[in-house]
């Protein structure tokens, strides 16, 4: 491992994941902060926008070819779907061999990137400098549905509730907090690109349908799962308890989780498991933060995993 540190650029830096990846950034030990961009934000200083930050450091406005000027180590794409690509672009043409963590879903389905789920993929990371970061949804899905993926006799549906931070900070239906007000808001009923992301990673169909709620942060996934032979909830729950013992951030517990409790923390956590009578079906519920272990805690634990940092580094648990 280096002993100087590595430098870090984040792209997108003043958005809602953009805050929580500056402070995880901030609080490394072996990560320097050589920039942050945003557009809105030039000439400011971090300090006034971030809480937690100390330092001089501005955010810059910096187009494609500026960034991979840069020359940095390593580069945290934070920008709305389907503007990552001229950046990637740029940084393949200047430095290729930077690591690049993308928040985004654009290369979720691109072969050569390395899907970063880590406490399921981890296994799968061979030193690829491409990194893409599931989000939210697909994470808590992911986690809810993988400990019993070869016991299924059909698609699991899952109900998804997020808060409204998870629709970023362009201003929309979803993250307007006049329409929110004692409102749930339904939205891509069918076929989300989270539920082919989903469907893909786990090589079985999903079904899922997402919701909008009017808390900042925080996200319920609720999962119905039909099990191809009828299974205890003991059994259910020693698979669970078995797939995550050396996941610390990955907490399975008795009750069904409440979104209140997971707001602001780096983890998940999955319980419930909830037998329906015959034990042929069981439901399980599973809440994480959209912004930390659905965005940015899981983006520095795949930095961490590609720079040889211990996968924990700098993310309190
Ligand atoms: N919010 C969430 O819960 C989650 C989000 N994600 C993903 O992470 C990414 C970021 O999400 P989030 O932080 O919520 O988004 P925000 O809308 O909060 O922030 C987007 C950032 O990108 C910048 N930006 C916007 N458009 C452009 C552009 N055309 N060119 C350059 N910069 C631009 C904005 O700053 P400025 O306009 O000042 O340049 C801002 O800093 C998205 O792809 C999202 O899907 C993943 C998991 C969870
Ligand atoms: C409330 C809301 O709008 N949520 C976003 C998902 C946020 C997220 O998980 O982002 P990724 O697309 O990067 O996975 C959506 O449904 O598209």
């Amino acid at each position: 491992m280096s002993t100087s540190p590595f430098r870090l650029g984040i792209v997108g830096a003043r958005g809602h994941t953009g805050q929580e990846l500056i402070r995880l950034v901030a609080a490394h030990p072996g990560l320097e902060l050589a920039f942050v961009s945003s557009r809105e934000l030039d000439g400011q200083r971090v300090a006034d926008h971030t809480d937690g930050f100390a330092g001089e450091l501005r955010f810059e406005s910096l187009d494609a070819d500026a960034v991979a000027a840069k020359g940095v180590d390593a580069v945290i794409l934070a920008l709305p779907n389907g503007k990552a690509a001229p950046f990637v672009a740029a940084i393949d043409a200047a430095k290729p061999d930077t690591l690049i963590v993308d928040l985004s879903a654009d290369y979720r389905f691109e072969a050569g990137w390395y899907y970063g789920l880590p406490e399921l993929t981890r296994a799968r990371y061979a030193g690829q400098r491409r990194i893409s970061n599931p989000g939210c949804y697909a994470t808590a899905m992911q986690l809810a549905i993988a400990p019993l993926a070869e016991h299924l006799a059909g698609p699991p549906q899952c109900f998804g509730v997020s808060g409204y931070s998870g629709a970023g900070t362009m201003p929309s239906d979803k993250n307007d907090t006049a329409l929110l007000a004692d409102n749930l808001m339904p939205y891509a009923l069918t076929n989300h690109v989270h539920e082919r992301e989903v469907s893909k990673q786990l090589s079985l169909p999903v079904e899922f349908m997402p919701h909008v709620a009017p808390h900042f942060r925080g996200i319920t996934m609720t999962v119905n799962l039909w099990l191809s032979a009828p299974m205890s909830r003991d059994a259910v729950k020693a698979l669970f308890d078995a797939r995550y013992a050396d996941a610390p951030l990955v907490e399975v517990i008795d009750d069904a989780p409440w979104v209140s409790h997971i707001a602001g923390r780096h983890g998940a956590q999955i319980g419930a498991f909830t037998m329906a009578p015959g034990n042929g079906r069981v439901v399980v519920v599973a809440t994480l933060d959209n912004l930390l272990k659905g965005a940015a805690t899981q983006a520095m634990q795949n930095l961490n995993l590609a720079l040889g940092f211990d996968e924990l580094t700098s993310i309190p648990h």
